[in-house]
């Protein structure tokens, strides 16, 4: 069964087409990582997915049509995690995470021992229990980052969109968000669509790999049917060398001049 399906996605900003046709089928439980240049439209292609911005085309999730769905239906469902969400001034890690139980709660309700117990599941599951006090705003980066996931986590939705999750994280943290993103997936059937700039992650991690170049699919495939020498030279304009992973492919560019 397809998690999520999206047929002839087209989505217009400010009058100019910006995801020009897509069509994209991942299946309950996949990882899926849309990778391009700068400007092929990833993060607009994702935010369509995530029914936050106005398209042309089908979307569907576990078979329901998108454009349908109300708001708390829609975040039960999916959980986005997006490049520098806003945050309301002054909150505590605790409480933003909390923000993830919204569509549970009725309305001027209040938070049940259910939700407070997702709340600090997800602080426990990203290492984040010496934060749960402290004001989002002291945090660095990529303590940040690991607590966004973690409000999105909270939201116990099957489908999880992360637009480049792990760009604030260093190396450790990327590994570390990663795998356990990979052992949610696994543990609690998660399906998975990101963004990701790291070709090499992108394949270690990935079970598909979708190449847009201006709005457009170019490549579509298993990590080594993507990443390619030709795909990357045309569509990145980069020379690189692929070297077999255990994973998948390592990608890394390689100096042109002399
Ligand atoms: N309101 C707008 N009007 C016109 N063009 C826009 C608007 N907002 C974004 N764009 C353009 O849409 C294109 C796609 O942007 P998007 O952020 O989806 O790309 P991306 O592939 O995620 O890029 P990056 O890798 O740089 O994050 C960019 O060229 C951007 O300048």
């Amino acid at each position: 069964m397809s998690a999520i399906e999206v047929e002839k996605l087209t989505v217009r900003l400010d009058g100019t087409l910006i995801v020009d046709g897509v069509d994209l089928d991942v299946a309950e439980g996949e990882w899926v990582t849309v990778i391009g240049p700068n400007g092929a439209g990833k993060s607009t292609a994702l935010r369509a997915i995530g029914g936050l911005l106005p398209f042309g085309g089908t979307i569907r999730w576990h078979g329901r049509v998108v454009a349908g769905m109300h708001r708390r239906e829609r975040a039960k469902a999916v959980a986005m995690v997006l490049q520098a969400p806003v945050v309301p001034p002054g909150m505590r890690v605790f409480d933003y995470v909390l923000l993830g139980r919204t569509p549970y709660i009725p309305p001027l309700g209040r938070e049940s021992a259910a939700d407070l117990a997702a709340a600090d599941e997800a602080l426990v599951a990203l290492d984040l229990v010496p934060f749960a006090g402290r004001r989002l705003d002291t945090l660095s980066g990529g303590e940040k980052q690991r607590v966004f996931l973690a409000r999105a986590l909270a939201q116990g939705a099957g489908i999880l969109l992360l637009d480049e999750p792990t760009s604030a994280l260093d190396i450790g943290h990327q590994q570390e968000v990663l795998e356990l993103v990979d052992r949610l997936r696994a543990e609690r059937g998660l399906t998975v669509l990101a963004t990701m700039h790291d070709l090499s992650t992108a394949g270690e991690y990935a079970d598909r790999i979708v190449l847009l170049s201006a709005g457009r699919v170019v490549a579509a495939g298993t990590p080594s049917a993507v990443l390619t020498e030709a795909n990357l030279a045309e569509h990145y304009r980069v020379k690189v060398r692929i070297i077999p992973g255990d994973h998948g492919p390592l990608v890394v560019a390689v100096r042109t001049g002399p």
